[in-house]
């Protein structure tokens, strides 16, 4: 699992590390680094590092000074280097070594450029771009509007202008197609909008991870991560033992919310699913192996619940969701259910459940819970609600994030922009109750829900625009690909 540190603890590690080691030789560390990254990225598009016109946008901090030490290697292996400087002092002795090597200072972006190398700000910023720098990053978007090969943009360690540790992005930021980060993983890189702006990360190791003792802030999972939690089914196994999932989703109204639950669900590890609600006969004419009630309290023994989407928010509804809160098993809570927690007794008897609780709201849902909009830092708002409802809180988007209410939060880096259509989120809660009931860990159950999710997103995108039942319908193969076969 990758982590994502903030930037004091980076800072400390790296004050660690340098003790044991000569002046500067982090810095040689991170640009030998960068150099490998761009010099593949020039020969993949555009064919050699030769004569390829690269430009480095430098501030005036140490984010410079690799990127200088950077563009006079490629210089030295015969790139046409310039340097816009953007601050009043820059790192002198790289800005010497990129001069002495041909590089050349420039006052504006030139028209053709192959490469742009963002060394503006890395973790030393404080607010956003100033006027220079967002005019200069500006220009480097008009051109790549115009062509869009180039510029390739890569950022040096994270993409100027975002907020490192929170990952929001309150005004112009840089938009790169790669980042290259030393030491490691920042928040900004992983969740947020500013992940949207790293592009693809690249984690150039310099030695700090030793060093890095803190806990992460943010922990990413990997597919092996995914592939291990994911509950298998054992020799000694029956349908019971798997475990059994229960939906208190849809009504006569609401049919469809039901259908994409239930698919969700049969997806997952659990041997059975069984329905509670006045959607059943849509359930029953669809999936004969789905065993239907009425109501929660028919429905039988279910090792975990599902409880919300489409139910609709009347008294019938409140009464479901109160004997699925009172049932001593882990329950996933969406939608209407949320909605319905905004009520002050049914929230206090959520907080009183002992047994685990995931919430699923978007931002809209997730503003009614918390009385107020996720804030900039999605993370940090995502760890105060799961801490004041008690329960796990999956936060949607494009990289979802999962917070615990003992503090610990994940992200997911498997989002997809085809996710953000009716009815997907249905899908995902099905899937996640089926992982609970099945016994995982609910923080494990929602990251590997999410991470499933948005690969069957990206698969059922791969064959044109997908509705949710196309993200359903991608879930058994990309659980083959992910988990099975791995
Ligand atoms: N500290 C270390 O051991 C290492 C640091 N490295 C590099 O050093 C960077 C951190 O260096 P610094 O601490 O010098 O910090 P930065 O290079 O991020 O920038 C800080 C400087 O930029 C100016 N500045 C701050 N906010 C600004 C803004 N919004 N707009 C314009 N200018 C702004 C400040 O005046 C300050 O001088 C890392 O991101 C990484 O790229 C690497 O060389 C690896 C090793």
């Amino acid at each position: 699992m990758k982590g994502a540190w903030r930037v004091s603890d980076i800072r400390s590690a790296e004050a660690a590390l340098m003790a044991t080691l000569p002046p500067g030789t982090l810095m040689k560390r991170a640009a030998a680094g960068l150099t490998k990254r761009v010099v593949s990225l020039l020969t993949d598009r555009f064919g050699g590092v030769y004569g390829r016109r690269v430009l480095l946008l430098v501030g005036a901090g140490d984010n410079g000074g690799d990127t200088l030490l950077a563009g006079a290697a490629l210089a030295r292996r015969g790139a046409a280097v310039s340097a816009l400087r953007l601050a009043d002092r820059v790192h002198e002795e790289g800005w010497a070594l990129l001069l002495a090597a041909g590089g050349r200072s420039v006052a504006a972006v030139p028209r053709t450029v192959d490469v742009v190398l963002d060394g503006i700000v890395g973790i030393g910023a404080k607010g956003g771009l100033r006027a220079n720098a967002a005019a200069a990053v500006k220009s480097v978007r008009q051109a790549r509007a115009g062509d869009r090969a180039r510029p390739a943009v890569v950022a040096v360690d994270v993409p100027s202008g975002v907020s490192v540790d929170t990952g929001a992005v309150e005004g112009d930021a840089v938009r790169a197609d790669v980042t290259v980060t030393f030491g490691a993983y920042k928040p900004a890189l992983l969740v947020g909008p500013a992940a949207v702006h790293a592009g693809i990360v690249e984690l150039v190791d310099i030695g700090l991870r030793p060093y890095l003792t803190g806990t992460a802030a943010l922990r990413v999972p990997e597919r092996v991560d995914v592939a291990a939690w994911w509950p298998r089914t054992g020799p000694q196994d029956d349908k019971y033992r798997r475990g059994v999932v229960g939906l208190a989703t849809g009504s006569a109204d609401y049919p469809g919310a039901a259908v994409l639950g239930v698919a969700g669900a049969l997806a997952g590890p659990t041997g059975y699913v069984r329905y509670a609600g006045s959607a059943a006969q849509a359930i029953r004419d669809r999936f004969p192996t789905v065993v239907c009630a009425e109501r929660v309290g028919d429905a039988g023994r279910v090792q975990a619940w599902v409880c919300g989407s489409g139910l609709g928010t009347d008294g019938r509804a409140q009464a479901e969701l109160r004997a699925v809160l009172a049932a001593p098993v882990p329950v996933c809570l969406d939608a209407d259910a949320l909605n319905l927690l905004v009520d002050g007794s049914l929230a206090g008897q959520l907080r009183d459940r002992r047994a685990p609780t995931v919430v699923t709201p978007h931002d809209r849902e997730f503003a009614r819970l918390a009385g107020a909009d996720p804030g900039p830092d999605r993370v940090e708002s995502a760890l105060q609600l799961a801490a004041r409802m008690n329960a796990v809180v999956l936060l949607k988007g494009d990289r979802t994030v999962v917070a615990t209410p003992g503090g610990f939060a994940y992200a997911n880096p498997t989002g997809s922009a085809a996710l953000a259509t009716a009815g997907t989120g249905d899908v995902l809660a099905g899937l996640l109750g089926s992982l609970l009931a099945a016994g995982l860990a609910a923080e494990l159950a929602a990251m590997a829900a999410a991470y499933v999710h948005g690969l069957a997103g990206r698969r059922a995108a791969a064959d044109g625009p997908p509705n949710a039942l196309h993200v359903a319908e991608a879930l058994r193969e990309t659980l083959s690909n992910v988990i099975i076969k791995s």
